[in-house]
């Protein structure tokens, strides 16, 4: 859980009338990371429920957090399961709160997995062929990941000296890697998804990492938390389930390049938990542990070591 800013009913009711909506109860979500986050249980002016999710963002501005709006929607239209932004009264889909922008969203029904089994994962492989296949112009105006990845390695100074070099060296590959145009999630973790009690996928959040990349880092990403056991070991069951169900759904990668990505992506959250937020800062978890990225890494790295000359 996680919530830097705070709010009392009476400022969430006041919000809440401005979607025409009269709130029942509240409670702040207790998976996240960055932003403040609230589930809330309320009623529409016919008295049905219709609940939501308010989100009030940290870091971003309403400049930076506009695109990731307008691809979600893109996305819902599209007919894939992301909460795209509810509009008010006045027809914004963004607000103040607390002088930060502010989205209110549908709740998604649903519970998130951390357990998962193949079918699990091949639905998750099968998602992302999906978004993947979306329209690349929805996300033309999102922040992309090279230069992300780019300042976390200003970071690679608090790594020890191996790790640091081996770092180093897989990067330089990995710039010779053209970027690809495909619409990625970026941070396709197991509390970014949500199961109903038959196991159907039937939501995808956060995706304020978004971006055109390969798909194959996409698929890294998602492999490096879905596909490996508790020690961060990689589980081939799981991870051939992910990969037969994006190829199934009609995803196209290349062996080769997702080899390299599953590095990438694990010294990238390796590096992203080293810098980011502590817990302390919020009522909640802070950043999560860097030392399971570190594992994953050191995995990682050593399988694509036995292959190439790195
Ligand atoms: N629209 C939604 N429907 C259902 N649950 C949600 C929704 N939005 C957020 N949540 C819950 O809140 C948690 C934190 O939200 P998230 O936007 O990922 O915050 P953060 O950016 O801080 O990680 C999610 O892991 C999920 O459990
Ligand atoms: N999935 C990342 C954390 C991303 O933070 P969020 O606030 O965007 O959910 C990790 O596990 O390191």
């Amino acid at each position: 859980m996680s919530v830097y800013t705070r709010l009392d009913d009476d400022e969430l009711s006041s919000l809440l009338a401005e979607y025409d909506l009269r709130l029942e109860a509240s409670k702040a979500a207790p998976h996240g990371i960055e932003n403040s986050t609230w589930l809330i249980s309320a009623r529409d002016q016919g008295g049905a429920p219709r609940p939501v999710v308010l989100t009030v963002f940290e870091r971003f501005s309403e400049a930076t957090l506009s695109p990731y709006l307008t691809l979600l929607t893109t996305l819902a239209r599209g007919g894939l399961p992301v909460p795209a932004p509810l509009t008010d009264r006045a027809g914004h889909c963004m607000r103040q709160v607390a002088g930060k922008p502010a989205v209110l969203v549908p709740w998604l029904s649903g519970r998130h997995c951390f357990r998962p089994e193949a079918e699990h994962c091949r639905q998750v492989g099968a998602m992302l062929a999906a978004l993947h296949r979306q329209p690349a112009d929805s996300a033309r105006a999102l922040p992309n990941e090279r230069a992300r990845l780019a300042d976390f390695a200003e970071h690679l100074c608090r790594l020890g000296d191996d790790d640091r070099h081996h770092a180093r060296r897989l990067l330089r590959y990995w710039r010779k890697v053209p970027p690809g145009d495909a619409v990625i999630h970026g941070d396709l973790f197991r509390d970014n998804v949500l199961f109903n009690d038959s196991g159907r996928l039937t939501g995808v959040l956060d995706f304020y990492n978004a971006c055109l990349e390969r798909p194959e880092y996409d698929l890294a990403v998602a492999l490096n938390d879905w596909a490996v056991s508790a020690e961060g070991r990689p589980v081939p069951r799981r991870e051939a389930a992910l990969l037969a169900g994006y190829r199934d759904a009609g995803g196209v990668y290349e062996a080769g390049v997702l080899e390299l990505a599953l590095v990438v992506a694990a010294l990238r959250f390796w590096l992203s938990r080293l810098v980011g937020p502590v817990s302390g800062d919020a009522e909640g978890q802070g950043s999560k542990d860097p030392a399971e990225y570190s594992r994953i890494f050191g995995y990682r790295f050593e399988a694509l070591s036995q292959r190439y000359e790195l």
